[in-house]
């Protein structure tokens, strides 16, 4: 009965589940609890088991034909190849579940890396643990923008609001509390309990879980979830439609192949097997699973460098990208934040020191010792939720003394602004846990990027204050006097202007500025209530604070790639105008006359207006949340293909809208996170780009085997086809086919697929959207390559026949120089840009063990006594040897001559200068 929780008290609650609030369960408890209900999680479906993959493989239905004919063959007495061509089938099957697990694996562990933390206090201590692993008796923490991890019956709100739509249809918030209900309710009624799945749109809370996995709402109402499928990205959605095309040219081309040589007078039953073969050959049935596994080895490379793709799609859609929208704060700057100067009334201050070691002195116009630089220290240190510890020195943190020779044992947990607040109170003196001995806090509005300011409420002996922090213009603006000596004095406009100039010159120099300021509350006004506007109201003035937050120097770096690689960036935040213009300088984003745009100008403006001008703007300043989604529509609306960052509740609509939404993966929310498409483990700007690189480099390594598979099919093909039209003899046999297709197409196909990205892919612009796989010309030379290799093996094969008439001598040489060609041309497929000699042969030894073990297999066929019969293979003599392995080379030599002679055999590119 889930619902006799709505009815206790908050006490009551813990009293049953035998858990103290303040300290949580313990470790031990926390356990058992586990062994007894398990952990907190929504069953799944089963997964697909290997077998079901390996049936799969046999679903295609020219292996299926291959297979009925390989049963006639048996029957009519060719066993051997009726054995042999089972065993190659089955190992084409193998290969193809290799490939398909592999692929699969990758998706799983992505899954993993996605699942959600929620934050508990377990043993006095606040910790972020594995939702998987909430019990019920925990202790959790809530803030606007995670997702529910179980349903928690609450006995804390400040200003909570939830969506429940996922439980209860309504897509309105809801605004939570603590108090017991009269009666039992629903979901949708029980206003004192957050469910698993919600998601929390507003304010902070705490509660106490009452109900985890299938026990909850959620898991009774949903039963088994099953696993969304990854959807295809476009690509994959495109080369299904080319393979089904392909499938149909394929068979039409075999089966004429079938008939112009039965009419020759070749045996139906052979010619009938050959076309087959043929078939299953040329049909690049490893297309779609080659294709998954690229774009899965892609996914784990971006892992490594710090972005996890959360839809497929994305992958290709970050090749395309054509800007990128980014946070300023962590994103393109360290976060790490430092006091530099306060502003007074009597004068500013300079204040030395580093990171978040609380020692430093203040020096400048005035005093560090009066009741208004006291007033601002306190505002400072209580209007805050951060904490500033000390570590206690673990064997690691030594190690990483030792080797930096720095103090870094001072900690800040929660919001950096605010630790750089606590730190610069500290530094003055005025500790938290030292004022919170006197004064105490009643109640909080707290922070959000749309009001960009946060009250507390305190009571110190009799009186009650309300002390505010937020962007300085906004504080000031409901601010009617101001703190001079102790005394609250109206706010003359003089003094207004002189903060507002202090708080540019601040901002100027790429200062992050806070407006300090406080009201003593009357004794009338309602605490519970906490309307905003009623308590933030003839604000008393306090004074400024401004913070340095260097800019991350791979950022830099990355911001210059951009530049090269045509792509825009923009940076978005909600600073100060000053600021952002000139952090946005400092890291090559924006020049000294590059336009800016303000939330208020942006909101004067219509949507026309905007899409005209999107295009040169570097930098948005003192924007809203809701401003990303219209700078998002008028980009893409430009045409461009739109990344944008995000890490609050309120960014998700401009995320999802976006071509490319990227969450913040450690400041950001898990609303934000499901709505993204990508999310950055390390919220560094510089992985942004990184995974821009790999995107582009996953559609390359496509590109590469699709080329290689396409050429040598178009050659198979066409040397049967060639040979039955020149009235010559079939100059492959069946099985051959098969084991070439095998050697060719399974280990090389497969490396191509983990070449390392072209270096120079970030000099190339950025690739059209709408653009065929094929462009660049890459259909054309598929063609032409395929004509070369077939061509080349016809000769091999006209020349050894015409010499002695010995068609088992002929077929080994053209089987051998069908084979060789193509793991030779496996090398030219690896760029379209770059020459061999550029790229080095080893720097993707995949390839070079692939084509090693290819040729060791073919040679086994050449070679052993118990395959010669079964391949109708002959030994050659060194002579033909040569002639083989010299034929083969041609198509590679004569590039590296044609690159001699003209410079340049690649694919035009041209370069963004910069
Ligand atoms: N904890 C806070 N309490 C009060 N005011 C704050 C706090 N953090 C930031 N502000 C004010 O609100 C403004 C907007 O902050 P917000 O966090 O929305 O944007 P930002 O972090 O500067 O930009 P970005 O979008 O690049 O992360 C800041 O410039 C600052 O003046
Ligand atoms: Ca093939």
């Amino acid at each position: 009965m889930p619902e006799i929780w709505q009815t206790l008290s908050a006490e009551e609650t813990a009293l049953r589940l035998e858990v103290d609030t303040v300290r949580g369960l313990t470790d031990g408890e926390a356990h058992s609890r586990m062994e007894r209900v398990g952990p907190n999680v929504l069953e799944r479906g089963p997964d697909m088991a290997m077998w079901q993959m390996f049936l799969n493989q046999f679903k295609d239905f020219m292996v299926l034909v291959l297979l009925a004919a390989t049963a006639i063959s048996g029957f009519l007495g060719e066993w051997s190849d009726a054995v042999t061509i089972s065993i190659i089938v089955l190992l084409n099957a193998i290969l193809g579940v290799v490939q398909e697990y592999r692929a699969e694996r990758s998706m799983e562990a992505l899954r993993e890396l996605a699942s959600p933390e929620a934050r508990v206090i377990r043993n006095r201590m606040e910790r972020k643990i594995p939702a998987a692993e909430l019990m019920p008796g925990d202790i959790v923490l809530l803030e606007a923008g995670d997702r529910v991890p179980a349903d928690i019956r609450l006995i804390q709100t400040m200003d909570l609001e939830a969506v429940e739509a996922v439980l209860t249809g309504e897509s309105t918030p809801v605004r939570k509390h603590t108090r017991p209900l009269e009666n039992a309710a629903g979901p949708a009624d029980a206003g004192n309990m957050v469910f698993m799945g919600t998601a929390l749109t507003r304010g902070r809370g705490k509660g106490i879980v009452v109900a985890t996995g299938m026990a909850s709402e959620m898991g009774q109402i949903a039963g088994m979830i099953q696993e969304a499928e990854q959807e295809p990205t476009p690509l994959q959605k495109r080369l299904a439609q080319l393979g089904r095309g392909l499938v149909f040219f394929c068979l039409a081309v075999c089966a004429m192949v079938v008939v112009v040589g039965v009419l020759r007078g070749e045996a139906v039953y052979q010619m009938f097997l050959t076309g087959v073969s043929l078939a299953v050959a040329a049909i690049p049935e490893g297309l779609p699973a080659i294709v998954t596994v690229a774009l899965a080895i892609g996914v784990q490379r971006m892992i490594r460098r710090h972005a996890i793709i959360r839809r497929l799609p994305a992958v290709e859609t970050l090749g395309c990208a054509t800007f990128i929208c980014s946070d300023k704060t962590g994103t393109l700057t360290k976060n790490e934040m430092t006091v530099r100067r306060v502003y007074l009334a009597s004068g500013e201050l300079e204040v030395s020191g580093e990171g978040y070691d609380p020692k430093g002195k203040f020096s400048g116009e005035t005093g560090s010792d009066g009741p208004d630089f006291d007033k601002l220290m306190s505002v400072a240190a209580l209007c805050n939720n951060a904490t500033l510890y000390k570590d206690n020195i673990s064997v690691g943190g030594l190690f990483r003394k030792l080797g930096k020779g720095k103090d870094t044992s001072w900690h800040v947990e929660g919001d950096p602004t605010e630790g750089a607040l606590l730190v610069l109170a500290a530094k003055a003196g005025s500790w938290r846990e030292r004022l919170e001995k006197k004064a105490r806090r009643l109640a909080e509005i707290p922070f959000d990027s749309e009001r960009k300011r946060m009250t507390v409420i305190y009571r110190e002996g009799g009186k009650t204050e309300a002390l505010v922090k937020g962007a300085p213009d906004i504080v000031l603006k409901l601010c009617t006097h101001y703190l001079r000596d102790g005394h609250a004095v109206p706010l003359d406009t003089r003094t207004r202007n002189a903060v507002l100039e202090a708080n540019s010159s601040m901002a100027d120099g790429a200062l992050r500025v806070l407006g300090l300021a406080y009201r003593e509350l009357p004794s009338g006004i309602s605490i519970e209530q906490l309307d905003a506007e009623e308590i933030e109201r003839k604000l008393v003035f306090v004074g400024l604070a401004g913070m340095i937050d260097p800019p991350r120097p791979s950022a830099i770096s990355a911001v210059r790639t951009c530049r090269r690689a045509g792509i825009r960036v923009a940076m978005i935040t909600g600073d100060h105008q000053l600021t952002a213009q000139a952090v946005a300088r400092e890291m090559g984003i924006a020049g000294r006359d590059s336009k800016v745009l303000t939330g208020e100008q942006l909101e004067q403006m219509s949507d026309e207006e905007l899409a005209s001008v999107a295009d040169d703007v570097c930098v948005y300043a003192r924007v809203s949340p809701r401003h990303k989604l219209r700078i998002v529509r008028a980009l893409k609306h430009n045409g461009h293909v739109v990344a944008m960052t995000g890490d609050g509740v309120n960014d998700a609509p401009a995320i999802k809208e976006a071509d490319i939404g990227i969450a913040m993966g450690i400041t950001g929310t898990d609303v934000t996170r499901e709505a993204s498409a990508m999310v950055l483990t390390d919220d560094n700007f510089t992985s942004i780009v990184a995974a821009v690189e790999e995107g582009r480099g996953i559609y390359d390594n496509i590109r590469k085997f699709i080329r290689y598979l396409l050429s040598c099919n178009v050659g198979e093909v066409l040397v049967m086809f060639l040979a039955v039209l020149g009235g010559m003899p079939l100059p492959l046999l069946p099985i051959q086919i098969l084991w070439m297709n095998l050697v060719t197409d399974g280990l090389p196909a497969m490396a191509l697929g983990l070449d390392p990205i072209d270096r120079d892919i970030m000099r190339r612009p950025p690739r059209d959207p709408q653009e065929s796989i094929f462009s660049h010309a890459l259909g054309r030379r598929i063609v032409s390559s395929g004509m070369v290799i077939a061509v080349l093996t016809l000769v091999v094969f006209g020349l050894a026949y015409a010499d002695g008439h010995n068609l088992d001598l002929a077929r080994t040489m053209a089987f051998n120089t069908l084979v060789f060609l193509q793991l030779f041309f496996v090398f030219s497929c690896r760029s379209e840009h770059l020459t061999i000699r550029e790229l080095g042969v080893m720097s993707n030894p995949h390839l070079v063990w692939a084509v090693l073990i290819s040729t060791t297999l073919q040679m086994g066929v050449n070679y052993l006594p118990f395959l010669q019969p079964i391949f109708h293979t002959v030994p050659l003599s060194l002579h033909q040897w040569l002639t083989v392995v010299g034929v083969a080379l041609l198509p590679t030599l004569a590039g590296i001559i044609q690159v001699q002679l003209s410079g340049r055999l690649r694919e035009k590119v041209t370069y963004i200068k910069v």
